[in-house]
């Protein structure tokens, strides 16, 4: 990779040494993550921060939170009242889950475990070409009767060559002991066979005899019947995401239609008189950079996206936006601090709904809420400042979705990080990273307005309170779509060896 391409991908000029960046306190630019320090530094400011420091509730405990509170809206949605609240896959109801055929059933979560519906594999299988045999050799060649070889499908067909048993076709005759018969991989072998002899290891000679060229084990390159396993048993429990190998898989063991979990609905209502959709920013006016990015980011996560609406700042539009919503989650975007026109907390007070988090103890994002409406939906609050809105999105958005979505949590790692990394003196930090040999590198351009750190980061790592050393382990929360970009190559890892 040259220095051009290097520039063109655009990690080089992300990805820097954090230890080397301005420290928190000497300014937020350009993005050594000090939300927290020019923000807060003003008399003001300090008495908000220091409100909200005492309602956030630690990162780790909100995202618990949005967790469980999902759990038990889909448990009351899916089961009968005296069903366990954990008893998330019951699928007594239809109205959470839906029969949906194979082929339109990829990225769907299974709402019942996937039970074998044969043994698999189904008969004794021959594993290569060769031939099947019966009993120590040299064996007597046996031709294939009509009845073992004929397609029972197409048993008006003219007689073929003798091809020996194929796959595909019956073999209910059995086989005598010291005689073989030529068989294809795949085929269903004879009763009484005691190994298969690949064609390359077997030789006939002038009386029509085969013989061994090495020695035979006794059930060699035979598939027994159930191998794998056996009809009824669970290949994979509640709450799987169909892939494509799990597709593959269930059509192995017989099935033609999956129940899956019906997906979240979600309404994006994106707040802000200031936010332009097309051209330059002027005059004050900026880019809307949630609205195209929000959507995409839920489908990742397993959500269906009903709409994104932009709402004026203007608390009755708010208000009757929220309360008309028919979806699981109303996910809004702004609005959420203390400013004139920040009409989330007053448009939940008057619908007289729960605030469940009411900010986090997390930068960026703090301001990020989590409520439930008088319907029993939910509302999520992502602060304004796009990467705010990320961290609300994966801290508060994720684990409820997932949950919605009968999606069992999903399994929390670590990482040892290279660089030392700044902290927040009492909250956690999200910090966009790239994986390099092993190790997660920090990247800048990570302050809470910014988008360059994280749009080509592969997650963001969790630092606590405090800090990190080199080689301690963080927790990563992966980006749904880190799989894609290595796919295409695009962000190339030679780009730093
Ligand atoms: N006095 C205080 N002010 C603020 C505090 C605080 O603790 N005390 N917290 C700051 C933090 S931290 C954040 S984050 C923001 C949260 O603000 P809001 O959720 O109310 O969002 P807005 O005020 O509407 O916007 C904030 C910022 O983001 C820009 N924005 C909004 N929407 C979009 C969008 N769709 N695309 C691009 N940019 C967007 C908006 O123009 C503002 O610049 O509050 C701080 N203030
Ligand atoms: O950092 Mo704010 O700027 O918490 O999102």
């Amino acid at each position: 990779m040259t220095a051009q391409d290097r520039e063109v991908d655009g990690v080089e000029d992300v990805l820097a040494l954090f230890a080397r960046q301005p420290e928190a306190g000497r300014g937020e630019e350009p993005g050594a993550g000090a939300c927290h320090g020019t923000d807060h530094s003003s008399a003001p400011a300090r008495q908000a921060a220091g409100r909200d420091r005492h309602r956030a509730v630690p990162w780790a405990e909100a995202r618990a939170i949005a967790a469980r509170s999902g759990r038990s809206a889909a448990a009351m949605a899916t089961a009968p009242e005296s069903a366990p609240a954990e008893d998330l896959s019951s699928p007594s109801n239809p109205a959470r889950t839906r029969r949906v055929p194979l082929e339109q059933a990829l990225g769907h979560v299974l709402a019942e475990p996937l039970t074998a519906l044969t043994d698999l594999p189904s008969f004794d299988t021959s594993a290569m070409d060769g031939w099947a045999v019966s009993g120590p050799g040299p064996w007597s060649v046996r031709p294939v009767e009509p009845d073992e070889a004929a397609d029972p499908t197409t048993e008006d067909a003219p007689p073929a060559a003798d091809t020996g048993i194929l796959a595909g076709h019956a073999a209910a005759t059995p086989l005598p002991d010291g005689t073989a018969v030529r068989i294809a991989t795949g085929a269903r072998v004879p009763p009484d066979t005691t190994a298969v002899l690949r064609s390359e290891h077997a030789r006939t000679d002038t009386t029509g005899h085969l013989h061994a060229e090495r020695q035979v084990v006794h059930g060699q390159d035979i598939r027994p019947r159930a191998q794998e396993c056996r009809s009824g048993d669970q290949l994979l429990p509640a709450g799987a995401v169909v892939t494509p190998a799990v597709l593959g898989l269930a059509a192995a063991a017989g099935y033609d239609e999956l129940l899956t979990a019906r997906r979240p609905t979600v309404d994006i209502l994106v707040l802000g008189d200031e936010l332009l959709v097309r051209g330059l920013p002027h005059d004050g006016l900026i880019r809307d950079a949630l609205g195209p990015m929000i959507a995409p980011w839920l489908r990742a996560l397993g959500a269906e996206v009903i709409d994104t609406r932009r709402v004026a700042d203007d608390e009755h539009a708010l208000y009757r936006a929220v309360t008309e919503s028919e979806a699981d989650l109303v996910l809004t975007t702004g609005g959420t601090a203390g400013g004139p026109v920040d009409h989330v907390h007053p448009v939940l007070t008057r619908a007289g709904a729960e605030l469940l988090v009411d900010g986090v103890a997390v930068r960026p994002g703090h301001p990020m809420l989590l409520a439930r409406l008088a319907s029993g939906r939910h509302l999520v609050g992502l602060p304004g400042n796009p990467l705010a809105a990320v961290s609300g999105l994966l801290t508060l958005a994720e684990p409820l979705l997932r949950a919605l979505g009968g999606r069992a949590p999903a399994p929390a790692y670590h990482a040892p990080v290279r660089d030392e990394v700044h902290g927040h003196p009492h909250d956690t930090r999200l910090v966009p990273f790239v994986h390099r040999d092993d190790r997660l590198v920090p990247l800048r351009y990570n302050g809470p307005a910014m988008l360059r750190g994280i749009a080509v980061a592969d997650g963001l790592a969790v630092v606590p309170p405090g800090g990190a050393r080199p080689g301690d382990e963080l927790e990563v929360l992966d980006l749904p779509w880190a799989a894609w970009t290595d796919a295409t190559g695009s962000i190339d890892d030679g780009c730093f060896t």
